[in-house]
Parts: structure tokens; sequence; C-alpha cells
């Protein structure tokens, strides 16, 4: 019986139930009727009726059983205290993401607003879901949290266990945001925090948000060289930075500005992304409505001074389809494939998804005496 019900995988903690002592009293009378104790995190779990029908799903396919009961209760805070200590590997409030930590983290940042920075770190996160990666995003930008929405996210609200908060799952990606912890009527403006509310928050996002063993963690960045840019710094050295830019040459200069700032706190840019790279005619031809050479301008800028060349990743199309699959909350890699935005799009996830995971080239703050 515990081993069928191993299989009842928790939808928000994305752990099998029976390890996050959700189970309680099993019995099997003489004649098949089983009675499984179920204890559920908190109270409106909102996952409650997923689990309670995969584990009633889960006792019925056991041999000899021939009815089933599933008796639901609710932790104790002393049961929910000890779940959230054994999640985080023992450990009381640490961030998961210190320098012993093997995930990849990307912050995607930009000069300036409306680049596309958003709708490539979700369509990006997607891309690497698909190629079997584990994804989180951290949504830090406070003037427009568009990765929700992108996403098909719009309205989710983190699940909270104790001190620990499970972030909603869009599309496979594990998304945390600012937008999700205001009311709907402050949701529609830029949040207008002093600088350390926000380190604060960011801190708490990295500590307090359960994201479990990632692969990659990106970071959607708010445009520009402001607090939230200098907090993530601070808090995760560790981060490689990529830079989206338009084509337009006249914006280097801003894009190249919010590089320094990551390199100021360590960070290593590791790459640029041009967007809006042109328009495809009907007759095949190629408008470049938002100029040309944008991207291979600000790697160029990036590498002066530097051991390693920053080289551009991607040039991504202007995509009708990525805008509508912005809109939507369908990402346009899972909904057009095809498309030339997301086959730009792929082609990054590609060469992010084989770097793997790990220390290797990172700085280990070692010194040989
Ligand atoms: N390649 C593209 N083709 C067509 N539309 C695009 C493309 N990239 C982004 N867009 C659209 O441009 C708008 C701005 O994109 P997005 O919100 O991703 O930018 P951003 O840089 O994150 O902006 P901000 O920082 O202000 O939130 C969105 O409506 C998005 O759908």
């Amino acid at each position: 019986m515990l081993s069928a019900l191993g299989r009842v995988i928790d939808p928000e903690i994305r752990k099998p139930i029976t390890e996050l002592d959700m189970i309680g009293a099993v019995q099997v009378s003489p004649d098949g009727h089983a009675t499984v104790g179920l204890r559920l995190t908190i109270v409106g779990c909102p996952a409650a009726d997923t689990i309670e029908r995969d584990v009633r799903e889960a006792a019925a396919s056991v041999a000899g059983v021939t009815s089933v009961a599933v008796e639901v209760s609710v932790m104790s805070r002393e049961q929910r205290t000890a779940l959230t200590e054994k999640l985080r590997g023992g450990r009381t409030r640490v961030a998961q993401f210190g320098p012993d930590s093997l995930t990849r983290i990307y912050a995607i940042t930009s000069g300036k607003g409306g680049v596309g920075k958003s709708s490539i770190t979700a369509n990006l996160a997607v891309a690497l879901v698909d190629r079997g990666l584990t994804v989180g995003i951290v949504d830090a930008d406070v003037f427009g949290f568009s990765i929700p929405g992108i996403l098909g996210l719009e309205g989710a609200r983190p699940t909270r266990v104790g001190e620990m908060i499970l972030p909603p799952i869009g599309c496979g990606v594990k998304v945390i945001s600012i937008g999700m912890f205001l009311e709907p009527s402050e949701s529609a403006r830029a949040v207008s925090w002093r600088g350390p509310m926000l380190h604060r928050t960011m801190q708490q996002f990295l500590t307090d948000v359960y994201f479990g063993d990632l692969d990659v963690l990106l970071l959607d960045l708010p445009p520009g060289t402001g607090d939230v840019a200098i907090s993530l710094g601070q808090l995760l050295p560790q981060a490689e930075v990529i830079v989206v830019t338009t084509p337009q040459p006249a914006a280097a200069e801003v894009a190249e500005r919010s590089a320094i700032v990551a390199r100021q706190t360590g960070q290593r840019v590791i790459g640029v992304i041009e967007n809006m790279a042109g328009l495809v005619q009907p007759d095949g031809s190629t408008l470049h409505l938002f100029g040309s050479g944008g991207g291979d301008e600000v790697a160029a800028r990036l590498s002066r001074g530097q051991d390693e060349r920053v080289t551009v990743l991607s040039s991504i199309p202007i995509s009708v389809a990525l805008r509508e699959g912005g809109d939507a909350g369908v990402p346009i890699v899972r909904s057009n494939p095809t498309d030339p935005a997301s086959v730009a799009i792929a082609s990054v996830a590609d060469r992010l998804a084989t770097r793997g995971r790990g220390l290797a080239g990172r700085k280990l703050g070692l010194s040989v005496r």
C-alpha cells in the first residue's frame, strides 16, 4: 500500500506525499476496505482535491482492496515545522542559492523597458523545461510583473506552509513574482518601494520560497541599473548575466550600463540577446523596423578589456505569434515551435542546457598562499 501511495506526488511541492509525512494511519480490513489517513499541509490547500483523488486511486489499485475511504485532516503546527525543515534539508532559514548550490543562475537584464526581456525569460524557461531541466523564475521586474501572465499564471497566488512559500507552477516553471503578493488594485501600478524593502523582498524570495532542487534559476530584472539589480548582484554574485537589447545601435550605451552594474557586483556577463530583429515580409524580404547591429554593438562594448569575448547568443525576429502567445499565457516555444522567434529562443536554450550544472568555471573564493 505504501509503495502505491508513494506514487502520489504533491503537485505544488513536487515530491511523493509519503516523503512529506502526509500519510497517517493506513488500515485494510479483511473484506478489502482500505482507510487512508491524509494530512494536508494547510487548511484550504489548493491541491487538496487532486491529492485526495490520487490517494483514492492509488489505494484502489492495490491488490485485494475493494473500497477506499480517505480521512482528511490538516497538519499540526509542529508537523508543518518538521516538514519545512525536512524540505530545507535540515537547515534552518538559509538562502537556497548559496555558494555551494549547483543551480545555474542567469540574470536577464536590459538597459531600457519594453525590449522583450520578460517574454524571452519566460520562453527560455519553458524551452529549458522542455529539455528536461527543472527551472524556476524570480520575477523581480518591479516596473511590470509580466512573467505570470506570459506563463498562464495570471492571478495565481503562492501557497504558504508555515514560513515556507510554495511558488505557483506555470508551463512546468516554478514562478515567484512581487506581483503575486500585491492586492489586485496595487498590481496595476509599478511598485514604489525603497531599496531596503526591495532588498528584503529579494532576500525572502531566495530564502522562504521553496524552489526545490533546480537546474536553472532565471531572474527577470527590472530594466536599468536600479536597487533590485544591485541587491540581486549582492545576494547572488555567482549569477551569470544575459543582456537583452534591440537592434537599434543607439540603445547600446544604456544596455551596456546595466551589464556594468552587474559586473561591479562580481557577476559575469555571458552574452547578449538581440530582440525584435527585423520583420519578415510576405515577399520574403526583411524589414529592419528597429535598425540593425545593436546586438553586435553591445557585445563589442562588453568585450572591451575582458579576457573572454561576450558574444550575441541569438537574434530573435519580431513575431506576432510571440506577442499573441504572451498575451494569451501560452508561450510561443510550446504553441508554435517552428516560428522563427521560437527557433531563435530554442537555440539559446540548447546552449544553456548543455552548460550543465555545477561549480565549473566559477570563482570559488579560494586563495593559495
Ligand atoms: N520578438 C518580438 N516580437 C513581437 N513582439 C514582441 C517581441 N518581443 C517582445 N514583444 C512584445 O513586446 C512587449 C514588451 O515585451 P516584454 O514585456 O517582454 O518586455 P520587457 O523588456 O520585459 O519590458 P518591461 O521591462 O517594461 O516589463 C510585449 O507586448 C511583448 O509581447
